[in-house]
């Protein structure tokens, strides 16, 4: 039996970790769990799973739900809230699924209290990659990845010797606005930017698919995981999402991982780790009612969010941490309606050019670089 901890339960991923928690109750047990405001859904969430601990966003969903369910449950709030179910002492495996980088801390505690990270939230590696995997080897920790394509990589890797990959490529599915020219995405409404082809997920990812800063969070997010330089990592145009990523090793082989798109099948293979079990309504991937599957060069000049991803990946230090607040900040006030979905990549740039970088920054000057830069981006919008 695993006992589980989860950060985000009222999320996408959240709310597909406990239908594959619901699926197996014969090996997992959900003991702990964070929300941030919709505490509906967190009573619900309680009634079916009796939990021990549930940490909310805000003090006063804390007293509202302290009152309902009384002594039988403990619970917490806020940033501490969410270290306190990182770390909860029954869980053996934190699930992050927690929006932003609000994800780094309880991650390093969990890491230092020796659960093992079942990571979705990739804002975490972005910002803070170096602590998150210099720790994780220190404590002997497993991080293993839920995203998609890093889930496909690492299930790739399976049974090989790291030392002879010579690429990963990371697949994209070119997001809302893969049809239209750069001059096209002049006025598209948020409607249309969560309007994703493949996957339904939650509002910053699909808006992030659609600049393709997704892609470009989860390059730094491989190099951090697999320990490689951007130079061996690519992407490639998948329309699909079928070939969820691919490796290819120096004798020019090359594994893929396919599947339908349905995030349920990493969560699980993450939880399950190292075995795989059944999953129910999952549909078989039937390739001749697919027909064909496409492929295309990624252009960095229209997805200019991927090559600033790249560019800051590759200067380093402090540069990740600047994308990634700029970029959570820049989103934020596209989704607000208060910029344009072009202005994103514009605020980006500037809050990366203005950035002197630290090249091996500590928890401190994160933090400081993270709230620094977000404050900078709402100043100019
Ligand atoms: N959705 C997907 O298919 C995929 C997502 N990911 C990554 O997983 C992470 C989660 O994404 P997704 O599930 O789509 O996001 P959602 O927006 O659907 O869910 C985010 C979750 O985080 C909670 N939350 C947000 N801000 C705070 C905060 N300040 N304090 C506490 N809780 C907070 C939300 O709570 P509430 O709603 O109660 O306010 C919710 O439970 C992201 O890093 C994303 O990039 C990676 C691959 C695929
Ligand atoms: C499901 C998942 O892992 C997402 O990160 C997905 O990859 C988004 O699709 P894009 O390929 O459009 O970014
Ligand atoms: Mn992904």
């Amino acid at each position: 039996m695993k006992f589980i901890s989860l950060l985000g339960a009222t999320g996408s991923i959240g709310t597909q970790t406990l239908d594959v928690i619901r699926d197996h109750p014969d090996l997992f047990r959900l003991v702990a769990f964070s929300v941030g405001k919709n505490i509906n859904l967190a009573r619900k969430i309680i009634q079916e799973f009796n939990p021990e601990l549930v940490s909310v966003e805000l003090k006063d969903d804390y007293e509202t739900l302290k009152n309902e369910f009384g002594h039988s449950i403990q619970f917490t709030y806020g940033q501490a809230g969410l270290i306190d179910v990182a770390v909860y002492k029954k869980s053996t495996l934190l699930v992050n699924a927690v929006l932003g980088s609000v994800g780094l801390l309880p991650t390093l505690q969990a890491i230092q209290a020796e659960k093992t990270v079942a990571l979705a939230n990739k804002e975490t590696l972005v910002t803070a990659g170096h602590l998150v995997m210099e720790l994780a080897k220190r404590y002997r920790v497993d991080v293993l990845p839920i995203d998609s394509e890093h889930s496909a990589i690492f299930q790739c890797l399976q049974g090989e010797q790291m030392s002879e990959i010579k690429r990963l490529i990371i697949t994209a599915s070119g997001g809302s606005f893969r049809d239209l020219t750069r001059d096209q995405l002049q006025n598209v409404t948020v409607k249309d930017a969560l309007n994703h082809p493949n996957w339904s997920m939650g509002a910053k990812i699909t808006i992030d698919s659609a600049t393709m800063m997704n892609k470009g969070l989860e390059v730094i997010e491989a190099h951090w995981l697999f320990n490689l330089p951007y130079e061996h990592i690519d992407t490639v145009l998948h329309r699909e999402s079928i070939i969820h990523s691919m490796v290819e090793f120096q004798d020019s082989s090359v594994k893929a991982q396919l599947g339908t798109p349905d995030m349920r099948i990493p969560i699980q293979y993450a939880l399950c780790y190292p075995n795989r079990v059944a999953l129910s309504n999952t549909k078989s991937l039937d390739l001749t009612e697919i027909g064909q599957l496409h492929f295309q060069k990624m252009d960095q000049e229209r997805y200019v969010c991927l090559k600033l991803a790249y560019e800051a990946g590759k200067i380093g230090g402090s540069m990740p941490t600047v994308l990634n607040a700029a970029n959570e900040a820049a989103v934020a006030a596209f989704l607000n309606e208060k910029i344009s979905f072009l202005q994103i990549d514009q605020l980006i740039e500037k809050a990366l050019e203005r950035h002197n970088v630290i090249k091996h920054p500590d928890l401190e000057s994160i933090k400081a670089i993270d709230s620094e830069t977000r404050e900078y981006v709402n100043s100019l919008i």
